[in-house]
């Protein structure tokens, strides 16, 4: 170590704290032979390794800094370089491997960070909330425990009927693959390759025409159980739109935790989320008035509440500004690496978001024409003599060789694949082998921090933070290079981006194995069953999304990762302690933060499968739900409150005192008439209109096992009675008090509930064609089914007039139903004669004027059971139209 030179020099920039490190020898404490201008950052010797003491006010830096080779052993690398490091954190175990800091920033997963060896602006973090504070590093410290999945599926294929003369369309063909948890997987392909289907089969929401097996953790899936651990998170991420952020958080917690939590935790664990996810500033936005970006994440956020293992994710980024994007897919990144499989659709990529991904499964037409690491994509192609040339997007040049664009090569690569050729360069160490080698010793480390780690250590009763590094080479006494660092920054970044291989934390964590650096590791969990807990510590993205960090530790202290940021203090217990370092760990005596080490069933079903809360429990919060966002709906609820009194009292007006008059008994028949239309219509088209929207959120939901159709479906009949019944009756007596209908008080409530249930009818019937139909079919079907109900109701064809075989049409017009009884309300039940103010009044007698619109015989009563039973039955028909509708989504 007496001999180790450090052969670079390191500039790090910052707007408001000078920290320059340059080239030192480490046998000059001082950074002697070489001038050190730093302010808070130096070197010293320290036995067997390179020590950086850092004040505690430069460890916080929010800067970019960049290494540039000045003094390089070999002459080859004497061109100056410069290679992106630390990014507005701490210096972390994974930052500093021998004796240069290395480009491994938890914040290149999550911060828009710049990985690989791009040069690229500096970017300035957003570490502080509006009020000035520093944002604390977040935990996902309450999550529930879930067990990490794997998914391999083999020799899947899948084929749509396209009718009987043309037969069956084969979309996806025999395509095997496995997706590991710990790892951020993009399914690619052309449009049309059959990416939304796989992922809709890996999903469980295909399972019909399908052949083939999908395993999940080695064995056959239960697909009830493991629709359970995953959650499916659409492009069209619909959300319910006058619930705020919290509240929308909080059903979801109320609906998913169950009632084993209470209230004041499931309020942390939706905190937390927030925090974590960069939403909390916007707790109380309505998820209506969100940005693109920030809907994406109140749908990861909603999902998350419950901790799924197995997240799919189609098309995260459509419709995404660039930046936007890269934030969304780092976010997707550290959830990745926290144990949890990740699975997108994605369209294409810019470079810098390809490079976030661990692993690639490409598609083209319905095969498999890569699968494995994204940085095999390349040299895999060039094996079979598809170069992609210079400064030239992968992802794109992938989609061009699948899209035909340099012949037709899909059959070749296809076959390279099925011959196990993409494996060799997936798992290939592209030169890494240093890194290869330390990060297996790190995994061997098994706890200890003597050999090849690198570690921060807090010196508590200085204001120091001393960063240990130790290296093979200097052990060796051979000098390290620029190459030496070069290959570890890539390893470390491809370790840290990979989970970490073992790092700062005593090697025990990584779990890759010897595999390959870039094979991510598995974790402790799945390592150790000794191993009871795994902590997540990720740093919350910042409302630029530019901070993140993660961690994940396991409770015999093998620290999987341990990238923490913000104070940098916490990296000393990442790499003494094992990891057990964050905040919500350390506070609860170290292992209260259990993410993944559940030892639950991803394979059988457990005793009780259903839902997380009752039946009764899940209608009460749905019912809530939608009760509060018919009030909220002002536009909505407000028209409908007001055209029903403004409209009552335009008819009021036309028809004015018309109720009593002899001679104006048509007229008031007409008025009647009206009344019912007007009752149906309003009742049904809102309906028709905003049912398929309220649809699409229950799709979500329920296959993301919210809550069970049948408690949606009652909470949103029950929601909207009140609402429905208030209007109607509102209108009716209005119009009734207007034309001087006989104010006694039960012709007036018979009158008022005939009209009520004819709404309620139509508004049933809406329901049906809602939730059958898309809202352009619904708006057409809804008056032209409504059509006939209303001629064959009795007033503009007397029933006596109508043929007998069209005669049996008039029993199922509920408009005759409607009509007939409001008409018997006011006209029936030996009314007196009426008034007469003209010469001569034909239908003074009430019971005349029944008998001629064929009336006479008509009972109230029947009127309101037939509409009553009308109302329980297309309810009924409405929901196993539901029923089906989501049968045939799978
Ligand atoms: N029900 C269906 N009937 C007929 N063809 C279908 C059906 N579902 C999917 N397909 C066809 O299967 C192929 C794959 O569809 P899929 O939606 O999986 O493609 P994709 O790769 O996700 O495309 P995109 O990127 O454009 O969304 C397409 O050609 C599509 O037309």
């Amino acid at each position: 170590m007496d001999d180790a030179v450090i052969n670079v020099p390191l500039v790090c920039k910052d707007d408001t704290v000078e920290a320059i490190v340059r080239p030192i020898q480490a046998n000059d404490a001082a950074g002697g032979g070489l001038p050190l201008s730093m302010q808070s950052v130096s070197f010293q010797k320290m036995p067997n390794s390179v020590a950086a003491v850092i004040n505690p006010t430069s460890v916080n830096l929010n800067v970019n800094c960049s290494m540039q080779q000045q003094q390089l052993g070999q002459q080859q690398q004497q061109q100056q370089q410069q290679l992106p490091l630390l990014q507005q954190t701490n210096f972390v175990g994974n930052n500093l491997k021998n004796g240069a800091l290395i480009h491994s920033s938890p914040n290149n997963l999550c911060n828009g960070g710049i990985s690989g060896n791009h040069m690229l602006a500096p970017k300035v973090p957003n570490n502080s909330s509006p009020n000035g504070h520093k944002k604390g590093p977040v935990s996902l410290s309450h999550l529930p425990q879930r067990p990490p999945v794997d998914i391999e599926f083999c020799d899947i294929s899948y084929s749509v009927s396209e009718g009987r003369r043309r037969g069956f369309k084969t979309i996806l063909k025999s395509v095997s693959g496995k997706f590991r948890n710990g790892e951020l997987t993009a399914i690619m392909g052309p449009s049309g390759a059959g990416k939304s289907t796989l992922m809709n089969i890996l999903a469980g929401y295909k399972t019909a025409q399908l052949s083939g097996s999908v395993l999940i953790n080695g064995k056959e899936r239960n697909l009830r159980r493991f629709r359970k651990l995953s959650c499916y998170i659409m492009q069209d991420d619909v959300l319910i739109a006058n619930l705020s952020v919290h509240e929308a958080m909080m059903v979801s917690a109320n609906l998913k935790l169950g009632k084993n939590m209470d209230l004041a935790a499931k309020r942390v664990v939706v905190d937390e989320i927030l925090e974590t996810i960069g939403l909390i500033e916007s707790s109380s936005t309505k998820t209506c008035n969100l940005s693109g970006g920030q809907r994406k994440r109140l749908s990861i956020a909603l999902e998350l509440v419950n901790n799924p293992p197995v997240m799919f994710f189609d098309e995260p980024t459509s419709g995404l500004d660039s930046s936007t994007c890269f934030q969304l897919i780092s976010l997707l990144k550290s959830l990745a690496r926290g144990g949890r499989t990740i699975v997108c659709t994605i369209h294409q990529p810019s470079a810098r978001l390809f490079e976030k991904f661990d692993h690639l499964y490409m598609l083209a037409e319905g095969q498999c024409m890569y699968e494995g690491h994204v940085r095999g994509l390349v040299p895999f192609l060039a094996s079979l003599g598809y170069d992609c040339p210079s400064y030239h997007n992968p992802a794109d040049y992938v989609l061009e060789v699948a899209s035909g664009e340099y012949g037709h090569c899909v059959p070749k690569l296809v076959q390279a694949v099925k011959s196990g050729m993409c494996k060799i360069y997936s798992q290939k160490n592209y030169g890494l082998n240093l890194a290869k080698d330390i990060n297996n010793d790190i995994i061997k480390g098994n706890g200890s921090n003597t050999n090849n780690t690198n570690t921060i250590a807090t010196n508590e009763n200085s204001t120091y933070t001393t960063i240990t590094i130790e290296d093979e080479k200097h052990k060796l006494g051979e000098p390290i290079t620029m190459s030496d660092l070069e290959m570890n920054t890539i390893s470390n970044n491809e370790a840290s981006e990979s989970g970490g291989v073992g790092d700062g934390g005593g090697g025990g964590g990584g779990g890759g194995g010897s595999d390959s650096v870039l094979k991510p590791p598995k974790l402790e969990t799945q390592q150790s069953q000794q191993s009871e807990c795994t902590v997540i510590n990720m740093q919350r993205i910042g409302d630029n999304g530019l901070d993140d960090s993660y961690s994940y530790s396991s409770r015999d202290g093998h620290s999987a990762n341990a990238l923490n940021t913000n104070t940098g203090l916490s990296g000393a217990s990442n790499s003494n302690v094992g990891g057990v370092n964050n905040s919500a760990a350390a506070g609860t005596g170290g292992c209260t933060t259990s993410l993944l080490d559940s030892h639950e069933s991803v394979i059988t079903l457990p005793n009780k499968s259903g839902f997380p809360t009752s039946g009764w429990t899940q209608f009460w919060i749905l019912l809530k739900r939608s009760f509060v966002t018919i009030m909220r709906d002002g536009m909505l609820t407000h028209m409908r409150l007001a055209s029903h009194i403004i409209v009552g009292a335009i008819i009021g007006m036309i028809y004015y005192d018309v109720g009593n008059e002899a001679s104006k008994v048509m007229s008031n028949a007409g008025c009647i008439f009206f009344t019912t239309l007007f009752t149906m219509f309003t009742a049904m088209m809102p309906t028709i209109l905003t049912f398929p929207t309220e649809m699409s959120v229950f799709v979500r939901e329920h296959l993301n096992y919210w809550y069970s159709l049948k408690a949606f479906y009652f909470a949103k009949t029950m929601a909207d009675l009140p609402f429905q019944i208030i209007f109607s009756s509102v209108y009716c007596l209005v119009v009734y008090y207007l034309t001087s209908q006989p104010m006694e008080v039960h012709r007036v409530t018979m009158f008022v509930v005939i009209c009520v249930l004819t709404s309620l009818v139509a508004q049933s019937l809406g329901l049906l064609i809602g939730a059958g139909m898309n809202i352009e079919t619904g708006v057409f079907l809804g008056p032209v089914t409504t059509i006939p109900t209303i001629l064959f109701s009795g007033f503009f064809v007397n029933f006596d007039t109508i043929p007998g075989y069209l005669q049996w049409v008039t029993y199922v017009s509920y408009v005759r139903y409607g009509f007939e009884g409001a008409m018997v309300s006011i006209y029936g039940m030996d009314r007196a004669k009426l008034q007469c103010n003209a010469m001569y009044c034909h239908f003074r007698s009430p019971k005349k004027f029944l008998e001629e619109m064929s009336m006479d015989q008509a009972e109230y009563w029947i009127d309101a059971v037939a509409l009553i039973g009308t109302f329980i039955g297309l309810r009924i028909i409405a929901y196993f139209v539901l029923r089906w509708k989501l049968h045939m989504i799978r």
